[in-house]
């Protein structure tokens, strides 16, 4: 059975970055898809970990070979999403986690409009503000255009399935798995195992 895919959004400082990391550490079954983008790593993020870094030339050759399932330029830098990669491990029956920003996720409604869409909000603005801050990767230029495009992509939380409001991070992360949880439990999923419905006698 193909995999399912969950596409988490919010705006820079939200806390996805870290909400993401806990879910995979605690969900099985669950992979993480590599964006490409051509910003630069900051200290501590891994080159095919956190994200394929590459330079525009090489971005702009992979998106003319059609090799992204969708790309978005956000806060002036470029991002893309492996088309590869993501159907290898959905063919594979693995669960496939996007952190795309909302121009992508739109974009993947267009191609899988029954993914599971998640919001992750901050508690307020000024949370929003202290955390972008405190988290010291953006010079102050970098911050405020952040910060600037979070109040417009605050106002697209209504065009996803869930809502997660990282307040408390462990009650945040709870919320994510049990919405991963939910949708692994739904009928249409449980009952195309092949043999659960022999074992019960609906096959
Ligand atoms: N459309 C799209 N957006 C992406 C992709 N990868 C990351 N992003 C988004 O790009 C934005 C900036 O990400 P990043 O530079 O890591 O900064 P952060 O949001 O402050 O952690 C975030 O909204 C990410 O969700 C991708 O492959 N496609
Ligand atoms: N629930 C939380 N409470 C307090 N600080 C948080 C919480 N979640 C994340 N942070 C911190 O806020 C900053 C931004 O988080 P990050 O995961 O990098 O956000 P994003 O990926 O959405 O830009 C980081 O320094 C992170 O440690």
């Amino acid at each position: 059975m193909e995999g399912d895919l969950f596409v988490i959004s919010a705006p820079s400082g939200a806390g996805k970055t870290t909400l993401c990391r806990r879910l995979l550490a605690e969900v099985a079954g669950l992979d993480f898809s590599v964006s490409h983008t051509t910003r630069p790593p900051r200290p501590g993020e891994v080159d095919g970990r956190d994200y394929h870094f590459v330079d525009r030339e090489v971005f702009e050759a992979m998106r003319a070979r059609g090799d992204f399932l969708e790309w978005a330029e956000v806060h002036g830098n470029l991002y893309g999403t492996s088309r590869q990669a993501v159907s290898a491990a959905l063919a594979a029956g693995r669960d496939v986690l996007l952190d795309i920003d909302v121009q992508g996720a739109r974009e993947i409604r267009r191609v899988f409009p029954g993914a599971c869409y998640v919001f992750i909000l901050p508690p307020s603005l000024e949370a929003l503000e202290a955390r972008l801050r405190g988290r010291g990767s953006e010079d102050e230029a970098a911050a405020a255009l952040r910060l600037a495009n979070a109040r417009r992509e605050l106002h697209a939380a209504s065009e996803y399935d869930y809502v997660v409001v990282n307040d408390e991070l462990d009650a945040a992360c709870e919320g994510l798995r049990a919405i991963v949880t939910a949708r692994r439990l739904r009928s249409a999923r449980v009952l195309a195992a092949p043999g659960l419905r022999a074992a019960l006698g609906l096959g």
